[in-house]
């Protein structure tokens, strides 16, 4: 289908025609406006391309909701959560260079683009996702400091790729950091997540290895009647004090300015993002000992309905100068939500978009759970960095929990139509 027209907003482009044809076909079915302010998607049901898996009219609204590939950003930053995710990082194989990245990001996009939309693999598809429909499926790429130097594009390296600083609770394994390329998958069907990840992991062919690859999961969408914020595995709602969508100031905390500061040769990026990606192993069992009480005063909030403990509802703003009867702060000083608070750190905010993880039982018999912290921002010295330098120094969580792996990535902005991601960097 071609058309040209839009219904344009800061954070999406997506057709106008299309739009209102799923509106008018399916009611708002096939819609769905992120919980957190998501990307607009559109039914497939409705709008069946070419190999396009399943006949229109046989998905659930859950099977038939796609997301559009191509906007002003990358999709999978706003998108509400997935059920399920894959993150893996890829290195360059020896010997390839910018070519074979370009060539490897064509191929990438070309299978992101038809599988977003619910069609078929671009070649030898392996039928896993047959019946699904597109389930809200996006993929995202990024790229790590070490691709500039394996692309000779270091001249093109924006300083907020650097890497992070040292922090004195990280138990970080190489091996499962950082990585030349980032992708990050995530679907409302375990079938179809996988089926994105097989396929992008041929389509890599000879051009790159996987470095490490970690596997998540949330809530499903529809499990509760209506949307609520996610629970962790601590069972504590995680993701309150997210920035909105609707906020002044969310575009250009969460994204690269199109026209920023900085060398012209930095502009690839505009519209991008800088993605920091944390495997944080949680002491289950240490948690678990704690009383209700003792770990509402970890983090500040109710574990009930995750309001603060200075009172109100979930987003309730938290009262952080209220004393208790006994002249003590209600919300402790060392408490999570405390120390993380925008108004703690000069301002500094970041979308937490992250994913569960069970990896089984680790050898000492303690589960090997946690989160898969995934955060955005426009400059990670003015997000994630500062924020975790104050956790590092004082955070009650600290004790219950791990930082094993670390990655950042640059991820550029959403492709225009028949542009592949990251071909203003490649071939700029
Ligand atoms: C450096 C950034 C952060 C890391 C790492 C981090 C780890 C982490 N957090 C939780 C659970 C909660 N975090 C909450 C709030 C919160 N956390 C961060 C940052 C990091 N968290 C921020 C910026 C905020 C928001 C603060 C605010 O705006 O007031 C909460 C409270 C509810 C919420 O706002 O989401 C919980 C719960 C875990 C379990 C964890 C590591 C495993
Ligand atoms: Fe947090």
């Amino acid at each position: 289908m071609t058309d040209s027209t839009t219904a344009s907003t800061p954070d999406i482009e997506i057709s106008r025609r299309r739009l209102l044809g799923t509106v008018g076909a399916a009611g708002a079915v096939g819609l769905a406006l992120g919980a957190t302010g998501g990307a607009l998607v559109h039914s497939a049901a409705t709008d069946p391309s070419p190999g396009a898996p399943g006949a229109a009219g046989s998905l659930s609204s859950l099977g038939a909701t796609a997301v559009a590939f191509e906007g002003d950003h990358q999709a999978g930053i706003t998108t509400p959560l997935q059920a399920k995710g894959h993150v893996l990082a890829f290195d360059l194989a020896p010997g390839a260079g910018r070519t074979e990245a370009a060539a490897l990001m064509r191929r990438w996009s070309d299978t992101a683009r038809r599988l977003m939309a619910g069609q078929t693999a671009p070649t030898e598809d392996s039928g896993i996702a047959l019946d699904a429909g597109p389930s809200s499926l996006t993929v995202t790429f990024g790229f790590g400091h070490s691709f500039f130097e394996r692309t000779g594009l270091t001249a093109r390296r924006p300083a907020a790729l650097d890497p992070l600083p040292d922090f004195s609770s990280d138990r970080l394994d190489a091996q499962r950091s950082n990585g030349d390329l980032w992708v990050q998958i995530g679907a409302n069907d375990g079938l179809v997540a996988f089926h994105a990840l097989r396929a992008l992991q041929k389509d890599a062919g000879e051009a790159a290895r996987v470095r490490w690859q970690m596997n998540g999961f949330n809530r499903s969408p529809g499990a509760t009647a209506s949307p609520m914020t996610a629970r962790n595995l601590m069972g504590q709602i995680d993701g309150t004090g997210n920035p909105k969508p609707a906020d002044p100031d969310f575009d250009k905390r969460i994204f690269v300015p199109a026209a920023g500061p900085g060398p012209a040769g930095h502009a690839w990026m505009g519209g991008g993002s800088y993605a920091v990606v944390r495997r944080i192993r949680m002491l289950l069992d240490d948690w678990d000992k704690q009383s209700q009480a003792q770990q509402e005063q970890v983090i500040g909030r109710k574990k009930s309905d995750g309001a603060p403990l200075s009172g109100g509802g979930e987003t309730t703003p938290l009262a952080l100068d209220k004393l208790g009867p006994d002249g003590k702060p209600v919300i402790p000083s060392n408490a999570h939500a405390r120390i993380s608070a925008p108004a703690q750190n000069g301002g500094a905010a970041m979308l937490r978009r992250p994913f569960s993880f069970h990896d089984g039982i680790a050898p000492d018999g303690t589960p090997d759970a946690g989160l898969l912290f995934i955060c955005w921002q426009a400059d990670p010295l003015r997000g994630f960095v500062p924020v975790q330098r104050k956790l590092d120094r004082g955070d009650a969580l600290s004790a219950f929990i791990r930082h094993e792996s670390s990655g950042l990535y640059a991820v550029p902005p959403g492709p225009r139509a028949g542009e592949y991601v990251g071909q203003r960097l490649l071939e700029g």
